[in-house]
């Protein structure tokens, strides 16, 4: 292996101690910690642990948890009842609805629900309609994050060529408009997309989001290439990114492990809106910078 690693875990680590700190200054002027609501409905074990890990992390920044917990069988008008009751509360500063949702449920319709401004997702279309146009808004906590780790590892990444494989509303078409905001030179990759080594060999940056274990082989890289893996996959050899990690560390400069990488960014990112979130809601200024 020739590539630097990406440490995600400790600029999480790093990122999660600096939102504790401003977390602690804003109770002490709002009177009140900053409040994220998670939302799981049903009991898929995935989505589960992440929903305790999501409210570990929140109690660890000081910051208050509010879980909630609903039947597999729970209906539309029910969820939909529940994001009202948390948009109106004013201790819920950011309101998370963990997915996949059960079959039956529309998931569009219930995060076009939540208040825009508790939109810690960056789900619903007002955010990603700011994100689009360069308004202030949420952004999708993986592709955030992935921008953070990108710009830690690489400084100014104007003029570099940037694909992503991907494009779904989560993490492919906010990362591109990311990617686009800070001047890279983007190309999307899908299921449709024709001769994609042809695209990658150009790629200074490669984020792959595609939901298939080891998919991007080491020799479609750029030498020296940036790679982000965003999959998380579970197979018989535990979780595994979509990047095949062994080739693709021996071609590109540095990549990002799974687990390790980009998992416990969207997790800090997420403590960062809801931070975000609090201060907006109360109209407490947070320096441009100061996270
Ligand atoms: N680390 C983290 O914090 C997070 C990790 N993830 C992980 O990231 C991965 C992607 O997630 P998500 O975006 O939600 O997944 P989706 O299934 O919503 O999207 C997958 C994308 O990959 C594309 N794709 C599928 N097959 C190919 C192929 N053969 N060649 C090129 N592109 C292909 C699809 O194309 P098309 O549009 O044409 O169907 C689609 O755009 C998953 O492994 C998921 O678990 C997701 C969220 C957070
Ligand atoms: N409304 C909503 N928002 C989300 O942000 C959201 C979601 N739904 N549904 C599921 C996906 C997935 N996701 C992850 C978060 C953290 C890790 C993470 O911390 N991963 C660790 C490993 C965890 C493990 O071992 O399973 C790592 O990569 O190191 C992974 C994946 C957020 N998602
Ligand atoms: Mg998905």
């Amino acid at each position: 292996m020739t590539a630097e690693l990406i440490d995600g875990k400790k600029a999480a680590e790093r990122l999660r101690g600096q939102v504790a700190e401003l977390a602690a200054a804003f109770a002490a002027d709002a009177g009140r910690k900053p409040g994220l609501a998670v939302v799981l409905v049903g009991e898929d074990p995935a989505s589960s642990v992440y929903v305790r890990s999501k409210g570990k992390a929140t109690v660890a920044a000081g910051m208050e948890s509010f879980e909630h917990r609903l039947p597999v069988d729970t209906d539309q008008d029910d969820l939909i009842a529940l994001v009202d009751r948390l948009n109106a509360d004013p201790a819920v500063d950011g309101i998370l609805v963990q997915l996949p949702l059960p079959d039956g449920l529309d998931a569009q319709a219930v995060l076009t629900r939540i208040d825009p401004d508790k939109d810690v997702d960056g789900f619903h279309p007002v955010n990603a309609g700011r994100l689009a146009t360069g308004l202030n808004g949420f952004v999708p906590c993986t592709p955030y994050g992935c921008l953070m780790l990108l710009k830690s590892q690489l400084g100014d990444l104007s003029g570099l060529n940037a694909v992503v494989i991907g494009r779904s509303n989560i993490v492919g078409k906010p990362m591109a408009a990311l990617l686009t905001a800070a001047d890279c030179t983007v190309t999307i990759a899908h299921s449709r997309t024709k001769n994609l080594p042809h695209h990658l060999a150009h790629a200074d940056i490669v984020v792959a989001a595609v939901g298939r274990p080891g998919f991007v082989r080491g020799e479609w890289l750029k030498p020296g290439a940036t790679v982000i893996d965003v999959g998380i996959n579970r197979t018989a050899d535990g979780l595994v990114g979509d990047v095949e990690f062994e080739g693709a560390a021996s071609i590109a400069g540095a990549i990002t492990p799974v687990p390790g990488g980009v998992g416990p960014m969207t997790i800090a990112c997420l403590l960062r809106n809801t931070l975000v979130a609090a201060h907006r809601r109360e109209g407490i200024a947070l320096a441009a910078d100061a996270i």
